[in-house]
């Protein structure tokens, strides 16, 4: 079994678990679950930097990356830094995040919040909502085709923009459908954890123009940025380059510096 099928199977085993505990109407009582929400793919539409940081403490790649900083801390650095918006992992066996790490950063800053999860059932769109993000990311590799569609609908009808998360190809053609906000090429292969911008340059001519484009993993320098917008991404989620630091929002506020040169 590779560590993708891990966690998946340990996610239906926590989801399951949490939907007895924490019944839907309690989650759609949150004061949260009113707000509106801000989309992410409007702000990469107007931005000629794209950049979507990252809040991850550790990884299955990489073990610890940094379990010191504070999320509040960060998320206002990155805001500061001038950032699109923030990704969250909540996942919390293999990367130590948790839906608290979420509403933190809700409490902390007003730029939209990508909810990072193994999303593989609706109920967890709802906590998303409830626990204050913009933003929820949707991974081809372990849904199928209708399943993207339901979760796609389901997230729409709550006001949440929609990342959805390619690899290759196959999963690409597999899942392009209406309804998705922004197509995210992950450089980083979830199986193997090989990365290689190479894929986001591969497949930019198989993304049709109407999907924003984002690549994802592996980002440690503004070059690779330019070169990559002449391929048309819009988007740049960057995690450990700038969490591997100490002060990770100083990190991005210099990154984007740097890139506006
Ligand atoms: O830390 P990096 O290499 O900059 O990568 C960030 C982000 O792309 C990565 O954390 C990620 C992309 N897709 C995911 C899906 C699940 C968990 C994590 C991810």
């Amino acid at each position: 079994m590779n560590i993708l099928d891990q966690i998946v199977n340990d996610k239906r085993k926590e989801v399951t678990l949490k939907k007895s505990l924490i019944p839907i109407n309690q989650l759609e009582a949150s004061v949260l679950f009113e707000r509106e929400t801000i989309s992410l793919a409007e702000k990469l539409r107007n931005s000629n930097t794209g950049i979507i940081a990252e809040h991850k403490r550790r990884s299955p790649s990489k073990s610890v990356i940094n379990q010191k900083v504070s999320v509040s801390e960060v998320a206002r650095g990155y805001e500061a830094a001038g950032v699109c918006g923030m990704s969250v992992l909540t996942d919390g066996k293999y990367f130590g995040g948790s839906l608290d790490d979420l509403l933190l950063a809700r409490a902390s800053v007003n730029i939209p919040l990508l909810r990072k999860e193994f999303i593989i059932d609706e109920y967890q769109l709802i906590e998303a909502k409830a626990y204050g993000a913009d933003v929820i990311l949707l991974i081809a590799a372990i849904l199928d085709r209708k399943e993207i569609e339901s979760l796609s609908k389901c997230a729409k009808s709550l006001g949440l923009d929609v990342l959805l998360e390619v690899h290759d190809e196959e999963e690409l053609h597999k899942s392009i459908m209406p309804g998705l906000d922004m197509l995210g090429v992950n450089n980083r292969n979830l199986k193997t954890f090989e990365v290689s911008i190479e894929t986001s340059k591969e497949l930019s001519t198989l993304i049709p123009d109407e999907f924003i484009k984002v690549s994802e993993s592996g980002i440690s320098a503004v070059n690779p940025i330019k070169d990559l917008q002449s391929y048309g991404y819009k988007g740049f989620l960057i995690g450990e380059n700038f969490m591997k630091t100490e002060n990770p929002g100083q990190s991005a506020i210099d990154f984007i510096k740097e890139l506006e040169k």
